[in-house]
């Protein structure tokens, strides 16, 4: 099912965070994440162990090395699936405060809505609403939290079906695309299914409201994604922004896409070959956006080192295997309160 698609995202340099006079007035298309054709792989989702199509293959794996970020069209979600958890994304955030308020995130449920979240120990300029895919079943640590849903109070009985209706076809995506990732690394295509049998996976639903002082805040700090990898819609307001080489790109909207991306998870099981770029979402005076990141995450028992094709002699591991489950906790303490320094994945690399 093909959703309409421009046939390139032209990408727009941005300035270079330290010295903008040197900016270049605009960059070349080629210097834009890629647009990626999806639909040879869309039709292998059922079939894990089978390769994928290695045209398409290669195009995701150069991307995830150079950008670590790339569009994808051809992916099979129903555009009609889209518009309506679109839509019932705004009828949710245009609740009253206290009707949002009755579904708050805590210390002791990671799941629900928010607008104090921080990012590398600043407040962001956004609210947010979490759910997961275990709904408080993966409770080996005490980390995943219940989804909380709207009650009949809140008037808006078509937002827990749409949002678990749009959580599965993410999830199919994400996997079809880890799936490639893996066959990238010259492994088989399922390699890492097993990591993602008791996935600690979470949709998250953004709201960025207008901004008075747009130069003053961001409505997310520079950060990387910690899990796998991430499927991301996006609202037709360009905000979302990667690093490369020291510069910050425009990722803009593109009708029919889904911008994805890789994650702190998927860098260190490349050994590096495949980059969790920063990013960052810069606010607006007058416009409001929507996003919706699909966090593609492990199970929490998992460990993730550098898989084997991904050593050599000439290219030793780079890191010590992780804790995904001890890695979360450290991190979701850091979304409430400022703890000093999160920890990173650099804490892991290998001197
Ligand atoms: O809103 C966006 O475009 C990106 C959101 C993001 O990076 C995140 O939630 O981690
Ligand atoms: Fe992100």
């Amino acid at each position: 099912l093909a959703a309409p698609n421009r046939p390139s995202a032209p990408a727009a340099r941005v300035g270079a965070p330290t010295a903008a006079a040197a900016t270049p007035p605009s960059c070349a298309p080629a210097e834009a994440p890629p647009v990626i054709d999806i639909s040879p792989l869309a039709a292998r989702a059922h079939t894990p162990a089978e390769p994928l199509d290695g045209a398409t293959v290669a195009q995701i794996r150069d991307a995830c090395s150079k950008w670590g970020f790339f569009y994808v069209r051809g992916h099979g979600v129903a555009p009609e699936l889209l518009a309506r958890f679109e839509a019932q994304q705004a009828a949710f955030f245009a609740l009253p405060a206290e009707l949002k308020r009755a579904l708050k995130r805590g210390r002791t449920n990671s799941k629900g809505w928010y607008d104090d979240e921080l990012t590398k120990n600043k407040r962001d300029w956004k609210e947010g609403f979490d759910l997961g895919a275990q709904d408080g079943h993966l409770d080996g640590v005490g980390l995943d939290g219940f989804n909380q849903w709207p009650s009949g109070a809140h008037g808006l009985p078509l937002f827990e079906p749409t949002c678990r209706a749009y959580f599965a076809a993410a999830h199919d995506v994400a996997m079809v695309l880890a799936r490639a990732m893996a066959q990238g690394l010259g492994m088989p295509p399922d390699h890492f299914d097993r990591e993602f049998a008791r996935h600690s996976s979470y949709l998250r639903l953004n709201y960025y409201p207008p901004c008075p002082e747009p130069n003053a805040h961001r409505c997310i700090s520079p950060h990387t994604d910690a899990g796998a990898l991430t499927v991301l819609t996006q609202s037709e307001v360009r905000s979302l922004q990667v690093e490369l080489d020291g510069e910050w790109f425009d990722v803009p909207p593109v009708p029919g896409t889904f911008v994805i991306n890789t994650g702190d998870v998927m860098q260190v099981w490349s050994n590096g070959l495949y980059r969790a770029p920063l990013h960052r979402v810069i606010a607006q005076r007058t416009l409001e956006r929507y996003s919706a990141p699909y966090f593609l995450n492990p199970s929490y028992e998992t460990e993730y080192a550098p898989i084997p094709s991904t050593v050599t002699p000439d290219r030793p591991a780079k890191y010590r295997p992780i804790s995904w489950g001890a890695f979360r906790m450290s991190r979701f303490a850091g979304d409430f309160a400022d703890v000093g320094q999160e920890t990173q994945i650099s804490d892991f690399e290998i001197a």
